[in-house]
């Protein structure tokens, strides 16, 4: 392994909504953090509805209208965390608009970041069309980018861009950014 590691002890707790295109990593991201962090993981995908999971399994994409209650889901696990008392823990959600993400961090007053995971379409492609045993099809990858905001410079995020880089790269790439973060506060 000739990549910097992070010393994980130094990173302070904080709420991470790990965000991005279906395809792009949350998924494995947030579960490569969890291992090393040790904090509450809640994967956005098990708070979606069942008529969510219907239309999307059928390559229908869901509107602001469906996604409203998932995301109050996912505020209320993120607020939670916060009020539990040890501030930390981790949420994938696709979070695509700056409104979807006004709504995640309402009211949060703690330490909060997107992580934004940045991967090119025809990379996402490829991943979608070889991942098994999943509801989201392929089809559904260019309503995802078309309806994607980039977040602006004032939303509190930390960006990571990822072509073929091995998973062990990224994830220490992030916990890296969390450790420079931590130091900085
Ligand atoms: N850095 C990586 N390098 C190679 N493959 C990866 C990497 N990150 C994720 N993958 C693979 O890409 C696919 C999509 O990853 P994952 O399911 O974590 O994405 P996701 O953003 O959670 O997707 P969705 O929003 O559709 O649930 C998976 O098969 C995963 O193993
Ligand atoms: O906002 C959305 O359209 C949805 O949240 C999707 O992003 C899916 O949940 C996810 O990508 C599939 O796992």
């Amino acid at each position: 392994m000739n990549h910097p590691i992070a010393d994980v002890s130094l990173i302070k707790p904080c709420l991470l909504v790990i965000m991005g295109v279906s395809g792009c990593g949350k998924s494995k991201l947030a579960k490569g953090l969890q291992q090393q962090l040790n904090w509450p993981f809640q994967e956005g995908d098990s708070l979606h509805s069942a008529q969510n999971i219907q239309k999307m399994s059928e390559g229908i994409p869901l509107t602001d209208e469906d996604r409203l209650p998932w995301l109050e889901k996912c505020h209320d696990w993120l607020k939670e965390r916060e009020v539990s008392g040890d501030g930390c823990g981790i949420l994938t959600c696709s979070a695509l608009k700056k409104s979807y993400r006004d709504i995640l961090r309402k009211d949060i007053r703690g330490s909060f970041y997107f992580i934004y995971i940045d991967v090119p379409q025809d990379i996402l492609l490829q991943r979608l069309q070889k991942r098994k045993g999943h509801f989201m099809p392929a089809s559904l990858l260019s309503s995802q980018l078309e309806t994607l905001d980039t977040p602006d410079a004032d939303e509190n995020f930390i960006k990571i861009t990822v072509r073929n880089d091995p998973f062990e790269e990224v994830l220490q790439k992030v916990l890296l950014q969390l450790q420079h973060i931590s130091l900085k506060s």
